[in-house]
């Protein structure tokens, strides 16, 4: 990840930010507090905004000025969770499965703990034969209420039943497989037509992993691999429909063409703020009011431009039986990370925002918070979108910002 200014690479100094097996690693030394830095002259003779003046800093014994503000980065905690050798240790585990109908078809919503967070990170899943082989699996003394309750019951629960392998409603999973599902095993649908594919696939780089438009055949329902987004937790987008970002959208789409499909899953990561955390991530949005970027806003605040993994999303998908997939991503990183996992993207769908769909933005929109955003997306982070045409022409937010 490049720094674009003097000053970013200033307020970097402290952070080699450098990508280790495809894995962003990130060292500290001796970070400055965030305090110090706003106001060493050099930096902040760079800036134009009034905000960032010079003032008399006298050093104080808290490294944050603001009572509440957590205290500064320390080497322990800018190191990213994952380490080169991941997952060896990791394990993931379905805690509990529930059906949801939604306005537009019914999704099992999947709870997944694992022992290396506290986070409750999620699948969201359509169709029946997608199965979780550690909800399925037995456990030790459990009654069949325990199994219905944690949701490990095959077909549909209706009121008073008593066994979690009694077949009931209209489903895919046909009476002679509720067995195979019993047992822990996934149904598996890829015929050896799809191996073929995969394997003439699998030499292609992340860029060429293209895309073609999603059909709604029977037939793809029954051959392809599952469409599958990863997608990480964003409050501001997706529940106050903030329009700085467009995850929000990305979220309802995903979910709108997987249920076109009839099946796919969404693992819904909790790596808010591309893994800082809302409270981070609201800093961020305030210092990108002052003009940065959110790259750059990003570093000002001590973190990496993007600190996420999707170790445990590879877990999930294995525990699904969804090894072989159809992604939704415009996120190089984000393929190359499941890949080096052992997921094989056999077919990167895009996800364009409906703002840049046209190829061009409306006039009027023009230059907005979310198109300042989805450019250094582009720009700086590698996301494979092309920049509408009369957008081009515009320079970035950032280089206007650090040459004024
Ligand atoms: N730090 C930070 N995180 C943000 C900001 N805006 C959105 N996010 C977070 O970014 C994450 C989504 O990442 P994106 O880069 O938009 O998309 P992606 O998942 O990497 O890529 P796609 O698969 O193409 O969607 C969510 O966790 C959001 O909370 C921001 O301004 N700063």
């Amino acid at each position: 990840m490049g720094y674009q200014s003097v000053e970013e690479s200033l307020f970097a100094q402290s952070l080699d930010v450098s990508p280790i097996n495809g894995q962003i690693s990130v060292t500290a030394h001796q970070a400055p507090p965030l305090n110090t830095l706003i106001h060493s002259p050099h930096p902040s003779q760079l800036l134009s905004s009034s905000h960032l003046q010079p003032r008399k800093c006298t050093p104080a014994k808290k490294p944050y000025s603001t009572q509440n503000r957590t205290p500064l980065r320390t080497l322990e905690t800018l190191t990213p969770p994952a380490t080169p050798t991941r997952n060896t240790s990791l394990t993931v585990e379905c805690q509990v499965r529930a059906r949801l109908p939604t306005s537009t078809g019914e999704l099992f919503l999947h709870l997944y703990k694992n022992n290396r967070d506290s986070k409750e990170h999620l699948a969201i899943v359509f169709g029946d034969d997608i199965r979780s082989k550690s909800l399925d699996a037995p456990r030790p003394r459990e009654s069949e209420m325990d199994r219905i309750v944690r949701g490990a019951y095959v077909g549909r629960l209706r009121p008073g039943q008593k066994r979690s392998n009694e077949y009931s409603g209209s489903n895919n999973i046909e009476k002679g497989n509720v067995n195979n599902v019993l047992n822990g095993n996934a149904l598996n649908t890829t015929n050896d037509t799809n191996t073929e594919t995969v394997l003439n696939t699998s030499t292609l780089n992340t860029a060429n992993k293209i895309t073609t438009p999603i059909t709604n055949t029977s037939s793809l329902q029954l051959c392809s691999p599952p469409l599958v987004r990863i997608h990480s937790e964003c409050f501001t987008g997706e529940t106050v429909n903030s329009a700085r970002c467009d995850c929000g959208e990305q979220l309802q789409e995903a979910m709108r063409l997987i249920q076109q499909e009839g099946r796919g899953v969404i693992v819904y990561l909790r790596q808010e703020g591309r893994g800082i955390g809302l409270a981070e991530k609201l800093r961020a949005y305030n210092l990108q009011d002052l003009g940065h970027d959110t790259v750059t806003a990003n570093i000002l605040l001590h973190h990496p431009p993007d600190l996420r993994n999707y170790d445990i999303a590879t877990q999930i998908l294995s525990d699904l039986g969804v090894t072989t997939i159809r992604l939704l991503t415009n996120n190089p990183d984000k393929i190359e990370q499941i890949e080096a996992d052992e997921i094989k993207v056999i077919q990167r769908i895009p996800m364009v925002p409906k703002a840049w769909r046209e190829g061009k933005v409306d006039q009027e929109k023009q230059g907005s918070e979310l198109d300042n955003y989805l450019r250094v997306k582009v720009e700086r982070m590698r996301h494979l979108l092309d920049i509408p045409g009369n957008l081009l022409t515009q320079e970035s937010v950032s280089s206007t910002f650090w040459r004024n």
